[in-house]
């Protein structure tokens, strides 16, 4: 038996879909455009490839896009500085801060000083505190988007053994908040947690968000589970041509799909998401700073 693919690139295409039709109502009938200021310091590659995407993403919905290309040498009182700004500006309603950010900044310094209201990657401490007590937050993009296709094949999560390996801020401890509030029985699995296999093993729903290509091999899946590989590791791979690449997850996919219910590949599954997710947060942190209807499936 082989898994349902999970296909996050047309389930994202759909989310992008609404997001632009609910942005071209709010110009018609209020003659407003939602605005997204993403910031990069330094040039890592891989982080201009994504703010470049989330950029062309952001203006063919019908959002204004702002990029602040800062050197790597930015001190951090200069980027506070553009922060502070960012804040203040009136056409800005989303601001994201690619991360990693260069070692001589305080990345928790920075993600603080951004304004909750504004804050669509969901990073700020106040929007952290307000998903882990059940309350009315901007919800990290990448956890959102996992559970949307969640929902999206299982309608209640409800009961379910959720496992979510990786427990970092960004990924892995939103998302086990998420299916907690969506009343799924969680465990966060590390690089401490003993019997990794046979923690994964009894997850109804596995999330991999570890960073380790391949890691996740199908017999640590119990049959016809759901699987959420969330990572993005680019390996070497000399059968395209002296010096490729290609991009893997953290779950070996082809004896993964032997075994699963569904499962999302990498690329075409999570990556996609996570962009629409963001898209979809600015329209929401938009709505909520005008006082306007929030848009319907949309948020968590
Ligand atoms: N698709 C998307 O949109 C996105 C994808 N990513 C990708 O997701 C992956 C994870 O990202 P991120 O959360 O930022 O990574 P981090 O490096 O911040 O966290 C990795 C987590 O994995 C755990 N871990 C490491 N090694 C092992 C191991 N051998 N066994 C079990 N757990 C282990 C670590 O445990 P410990 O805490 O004990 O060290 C840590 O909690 C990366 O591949 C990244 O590129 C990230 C963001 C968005
Ligand atoms: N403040 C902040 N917020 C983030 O959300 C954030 C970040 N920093 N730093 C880096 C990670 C990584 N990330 C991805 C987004 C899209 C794809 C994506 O679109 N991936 C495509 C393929 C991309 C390709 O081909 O290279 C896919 O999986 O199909 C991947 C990874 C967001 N991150």
């Amino acid at each position: 038996m082989s898994a349902e693919i999970i296909d996050g690139k047309a389930f994202a295409a759909t989310i992008r879909g609404k997001v632009t039709e609910h942005v071209a109502r709010l110009h018609s009938e209020h003659g407003l455009t939602p605005g997204l200021a993403v910031v990069l310091v330094g040039e890592d590659p891989a982080s201009q490839v994504y703010v470049r995407n989330k950029g062309q993403q952001t203006e063919e919905s019908g959002m204004a896009s702002f990029e602040h290309r800062l050197p790597a040498e930015t001190s951090e009182a200069d980027l506070l500085a553009l922060i502070a700004r960012l804040n203040a500006a009136p056409a800005v309603h989303g601001i994201l801060v690619q991360l990693p950010l260069p070692d001589h900044i305080d990345s928790a310094k920075v993600l603080d000083a951004i304004d909750p209201a504004k804050d669509v990657d969901g990073f700020h401490i106040s929007n952290v505190g307000l998903l882990a007590t059940g309350q009315k937050a901007l919800v990290p993009c990448t956890p959102l988007g996992c559970l949307m296709l969640l929902r999206d094949r299982h309608g209640s999560l409800a009961g379910m053994d959720a496992v979510v390996v990786g427990r970092s801020n960004i990924v892995g401890k939103p998302m086990a908040q998420l299916l907690l509030r969506d009343s799924a029985t969680v465990t966060i699995a590390h690089s401490r947690t003993g019997d990794l296999a046979g923690v994964c093993r009894r997850a109804d729903i596995l999330v991999a968000a570890v960073g380790r290509p391949e890691m996740i091999p199908g017999d640590w899946i119990k049959p016809g589970a759901t699987v959420i590989d969330v990572g993005i590791n680019r390996i070497p791979a000399p059968e395209k041509g002296e010096g490729k690449s290609r991009l893997v997850g953290d779950v070996h996919f082809d004896s993964a799909v032997q075994v699963a219910g569904a499962i999302t590949p990498v690329p075409g599954g999570v990556g996609p998401m996570t962009i629409a997710c963001l898209l979809a947060n600015t329209l929401t942190a938009f709505c909520r700073a005008h006082g306007l209807a929030e848009p319907e499936g949309l948020t968590a």
